[in-house]
């Protein structure tokens, strides 16, 4: 996958998010081309939403600036999040100036920047390249077949890595993606904290550690949850 865009301190700005969630629940996403179920922190409630699945831009307030908060009025009701919830709902969007604007904060707010990982060493390359191929997102398989997929995965991956090693040899062996979003993970610490708030980062990837399921496992500080996918590529086979 090619990978391009603004810097990785600014790239937030241009990557389309994936929504806010209740920090509480129990999640249902994928790795290893599997659905794995994840519950964290404070779990009353129970949902079906992917974090990958399609979440819907927020209604947003009168500037309509480049934002990033999104939010999915499905959400909403799946999770019986009335406007006027007890636990306030805290939205806090970013637009092309840094300027953050908020709504009243009650609450302090966890954002969990989503990725897709690589491997950090030559070791990782086969294992990771499974973990992608199993993905029936990325292989499709009819669904007579999908008993085939792990299979091929492996077959795949196995073929395929001994190239790919080459390649990630030739950039220091391994993927910069991990060190590229704990960098915007700081960095959008870091423009919170001069914002004067304070929100808990979290990174989960979806191919390669730290996973999703592990980030998810990490959230214990906040009542809702602002997921956003840091991806910047050119790839036509990614679509938000
Ligand atoms: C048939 C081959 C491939 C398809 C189809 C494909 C689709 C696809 N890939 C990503 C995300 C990533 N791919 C990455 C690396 C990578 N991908 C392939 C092959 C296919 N990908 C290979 C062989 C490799 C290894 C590197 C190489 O040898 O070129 C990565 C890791 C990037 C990094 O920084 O290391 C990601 C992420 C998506 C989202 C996608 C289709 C939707
Ligand atoms: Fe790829």
């Amino acid at each position: 996958m090619s990978s391009s865009g603004p810097s990785p301190a600014t790239g937030i700005h241009a990557s389309p998010p994936l929504g806010l969630l209740p920090a509480t629940g129990t999640h249902h996403t994928r790795s290893w081309g599997k659905t794995t179920s994840t519950s964290f922190t404070g779990s009353t409630t129970k949902h079906e939403q992917s974090l990958h699945g399609n979440v819907k831009p927020l209604q947003l307030a009168a500037n309509e600036s480049s934002r990033l908060a999104y939010r999915s009025p499905a959400l909403k009701n799946q999770w019986n999040l009335p406007a006027s919830s007890s636990s306030t709902n805290v939205v806090t969007t970013f637009d092309d100036n840094e300027h953050v604007s908020s709504s009243v904060i009650e609450e302090k707010v966890g954002v969990l920047l989503l990725n897709l990982g690589g491997p950090e060493t030559l070791d990782d390359v086969q294992p990771f390249l499974f973990n992608l191929f199993a993905d029936p997102d990325i292989i499709r398989l009819p669904r007579l077949f999908r008993f085939l997929q792990r299979p091929l995965a492996k077959l795949i991956s196995t073929f395929r890595a001994p190239k790919s090693k080459e390649g990630y040899a030739s950039i220091g062996g391994g993927s910069p993606l991990r060190k590229i979003t704990d960098e915007q993970a700081n960095a959008l610490k870091i423009a919170l904290e001069k914002k004067k708030l304070n929100a808990n980062i979290y990174v989960g990837m979806r191919y390669w550690y730290p996973f999703t399921e592990e980030a998810i496992d990490q959230v214990n500080c906040c009542a809702h949850l602002l997921c956003l996918f840091s991806i910047q590529s050119l790839s036509k086979c990614i679509s938000f």
